[in-house]
């Protein structure tokens, strides 16, 4: 335990903080960077030069230094850099740093992995250092990250380097339940890390919550938090904010635009982009394969891959939670010889840091959506990058790769790619990512889809999962903004459902009406005789050029793939890849037939002995025959028909208790079902909406027209049978048969 200080030494030390501050602020004015200039671009200092103060009262220049210690930091900072080791500053840090360490407003851009961190925090800490912000005077700072874990690592580096500053700074993210606790305290904090919903929240709901006297705003990622998904919450949070202030953005991918821009109010921004001349835009060390992989081959290929990198730490990026839980979940089943974890949205706070830290400690295969994709430095290196399924663009890509090689560390990446999807390749050209085109060795993959299916066969819960990653993959291609790339009609959808282990393939209400849609307009071309040529166009292949890296005959070390020319021609496309653009629901179609449950009831033809048939009922109609059996007596015939009547009330009677009792236990199993599935996930059902999967769920409620899937196996006809029977109140065929026979039986005895 610290000491208390005593009064006169707390004297000496704010004296010498003073004296420490006019120094800093006469080394910071005296020789300011140009505006404009890129302070990596001056000519370094002379080696052992850290010397602030020079003889004649003048100062060293401190733009164009490489070092920490020949900057005009605060010696807090400058001793926790040195116990961090951070010594030599990399490239950004060179270039923001003697900027806004004169206050100006930043827009950094430098590559994943090149230290943007610090040349945020180092600002911030030195500028409330320098105005001698104490707990008095509230936040001070407000630095906004667009994921949780970011935010949190974020707050772990203000910890290392700020540690000797006396500060506080709080953690303000989503999922946290000490929300209440956080508004006792927030007032209190001077540097605020936040996620831009949790913040609103504060703004929103704190009472006095103030923050009309911060001094530095701070964007990480700040084009994603720019973005459309964070618009409203980000103006909302903006207008809150004062005017004067400094603000820092910095992201590997940053914008430029001037809208953007003219919603933060920044004032001369220094536009910093430290790699904009560099030949590509991803990290040197970084190796990346790009590979054309089928869509029903994607999970094989991916289990190949794991079961082929044991050793690795693994990165696997999918686009949906959904998939992210269905992938773990059979793959953990099936025991591939290394540790696997996901981590995705819906999952609880407390978990998702958990898994955070275990990833970074240890080397495992984590499944991820693109919560893990930007800003990320997990500790120990990440080895593999795996992007099973595409980018939504090209800031995605560079993102997503960027969570290995980083610093001056090395990595791998490797992109599966769908024959659809060949445009990614052009757009990853056009902005400089340079990728090796790899084609995988089929010898080598190791199949899953069979052992998927038993596993989906044994455990049901599975099965729900898998249709449900089905359904969110399909929904998250069709909700792609590039149609360039994303067509969800190019998806050889029921051989992905196969490859999942699913045993038929799930309906999907929107892909039914994109492809009616489709084939409407392709019609109305048809007609059109000028425009006949477009007919083909589902098996149009677009000639792709590819670029792959200058370095190309440098073979990356792999065994499951090997060096390949990209495909180029049409030729070259045709035979099996073709297969897989024809969008093969257009020839599957399902068609659907409508039941008329008010249809009149099928007639059962009974044959005589001599191989007439008669209708039941006609025995007892007929008055003219006189056969055997034949009522001929009226009041017999009166008598017969009463019998009858009470005969059918009872069947009917007995037959409606037994349909009750069925109703009752079957509505029990499903409030259970639902129960029991609202419980195990936060919020799992929205990711069905809009699917085939909860219209079933609702036509069960409701008494509606009933279909009949003329194609679907058996299991599914009976269901839908079931359900025409409960919704309807009326009896199926087969129970009709069952009771005509019942009625013929008991005229005989
Ligand atoms: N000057 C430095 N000396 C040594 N290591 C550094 C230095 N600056 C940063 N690093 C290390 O480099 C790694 C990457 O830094 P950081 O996370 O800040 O990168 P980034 O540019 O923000 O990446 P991203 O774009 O992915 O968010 C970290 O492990 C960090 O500790």
């Amino acid at each position: 335990m610290r000491r208390p200080k005593s009064k006169e030494f707390r004297k000496q030390q704010r004296l010498s903080e003073q004296e420490e501050i006019s120094l800093l602020n006469s080394w910071i004015q005296f020789q300011p960077p140009d505006s404009g200039s890129n302070p990596v671009s001056l000519p370094p200092l002379p080696k052992n030069s850290p010397v602030a103060r020079l003889e004649d009262n003048t100062y060293s220049r401190y733009a164009g230094a490489s070092r920490f210690d020949q900057i005009p930091l605060s010696k807090k900072t400058k001793d926790a850099l040195r116990e961090a080791k951070f010594v030599v500053m990399t490239d950004i840090q060179r270039a923001s740093l003697p900027h806004a360490l004169c206050g100006r407003d930043i827009l950094g851009a430098a590559k994943t992995g090149s230290g943007k961190t610090l040349a945020f925090i180092i600002p911030v800490l030195e500028k409330l250092y320098r105005e001698r912000w104490g707990p008095e005077d509230g936040v001070g700072s407000i630095i906004i990250s667009p994921t949780r874990e970011l935010a949190g690592q974020i707050f772990d580096v203000l910890k290392i380097v700020g540690k000797h500053h006396n500060f506080s700074a709080g953690l303000l993210i989503g999922g946290r339940k000490d929300v209440d606790m956080e508004k006792e305290h927030v007032n209190e904090l001077n540097i605020l890390i936040c996620t831009p919903g949790r913040l609103l929240q504060h703004m929103d709901e704190t009472p006095n919550f103030d923050c009309s006297q911060m001094q530095v705003l701070v964007l990480d990622e700040a084009d994603r938090i720019l973005d459309s998904g964070f618009k409203k919450e980000l103006n909302a949070i903006i207008s809150q904010l004062p005017k004067r202030r400094q603000t820092l953005l910095f992201s590997a991918t940053q914008t430029k635009s001037i809208q953007d821009l003219a919603r933060l109010s920044l004032k001369d921004p220094e536009y910093l982009s430290v790699h904009e001349e560099s030949l590509t835009a991803t990290p040197t060390l970084l190796k990346q394969i790009v590979m054309i992989v089928p869509l029903n081959q994607k999970l094989d290929m991916l289990w190949s891959f794991i079961k082929t990198h044991l050793q690795s730490k693994m990165l696997v990026f999918l686009s949906s939670c959904k998939q992210v839980k269905f992938v773990f979940e059979a793959f953990k089943k099936l025991h591939p010889g290394i540790p696997l974890k996901c981590l995705h949205g819906r999952m609880k706070q407390e978990r998702r840091m958990a898994i955070y830290s275990e990833f970074c400690e240890k080397r495992s295969v984590l499944f991820s959506t693109d919560v893990a994709a930007r800003g990320l430095d997990f500790n120990k290196a990440v080895d593999w990058v795996v992007q099973v399924d595409c980018p939504e663009n090209v800031a995605s890509y560079i993102h997503r790769v960027g969570r290995t090689a980083r610093y001056k560390s090395g990595g791998k990446s490797v992109l599966f790619l769908l024959p659809s999807e060949m445009q990614m390749l052009e757009k990853l050209k056009a902005a400089k990512v340079p990728v090796h085109f790899n084609k995988p060795r089929q010898e080598l993959l190791q199949p899953v889809s069979s052992l998927l299916a038993s596993l989906l066969v044994k455990y049901p819960d599975l099965q729900h999962r898998a249709q449900r990653a089905f359904i969110t993959y399909l929904r998250s291609i069709h909700l792609q903004k590039d149609k360039d790339i994303f067509d969800v009609l190019k998806l050889p959808i029921d051989k992905y459902s196969a490859s999942l282990g699913l045993p038929m393939t799930p309906k999907i209400r929107f892909l039914n009406q994109k492809i009616k849609s489709k084939a409407a307009s392709e019609k109305s071309i048809l007609v059109e005789p000028e425009d006949s040529s477009k007919e083909n166009n589902v098996l149009e292949v677009s000639r792709n050029k590819i670029y792959t890296d200058p370095l190309e005959d440098e073979k990356i070390e792999n065994d499951l793939f090997e060096l390949a020319d990209p495909p180029t021609n049409e030729d070259e496309m045709k035979s099996s890849e073709i297969e897989e653009l024809i969008p093969e629901t257009r020839v599957l179609k399902k068609k659907k037939l409508k039941i008329n449950v008010h249809r009149p009831v099928g007639t059962r033809v009974v044959f005589d002995d001599e191989g007439n048939t008669l209708p039941p009922l006609a025995r007892i109609a007929d008055t003219q025959s006189g056969k055997e059996g034949v009522l001929l007596d009226p009041e017999q015939k009166a008598e017969f028909y009463r019998r009858m009547r009470d005969d059918l009330k009872k069947a009917d009677k007995e037959d409606k208790l037994i349909e009750r009792k069925r109703l009752r236990e079957k509505r029990i199993k499903q409030k259970m079902k639902f129960k029991a599935g609202n419980e195990e996930e936060e919020d799992d059902q929205d990711d069905i909406s809009g699917s085939e999967g909860d219209e079933t769920i609702n036509r069960r409620h409701k008494k509606s027209k009933v279909y009949f899937d003329s194609d679907s196996d058996e299991g599914e006809r009976n269901e839908v049978a079931g359900n025409a029977r409960t919704s309807s109140g009326a009896v199926t065929l087969e129970e009709q048969e069952a009771l005509a026979l019942k009625l013929l039986n008991s005229m005989h005895s």
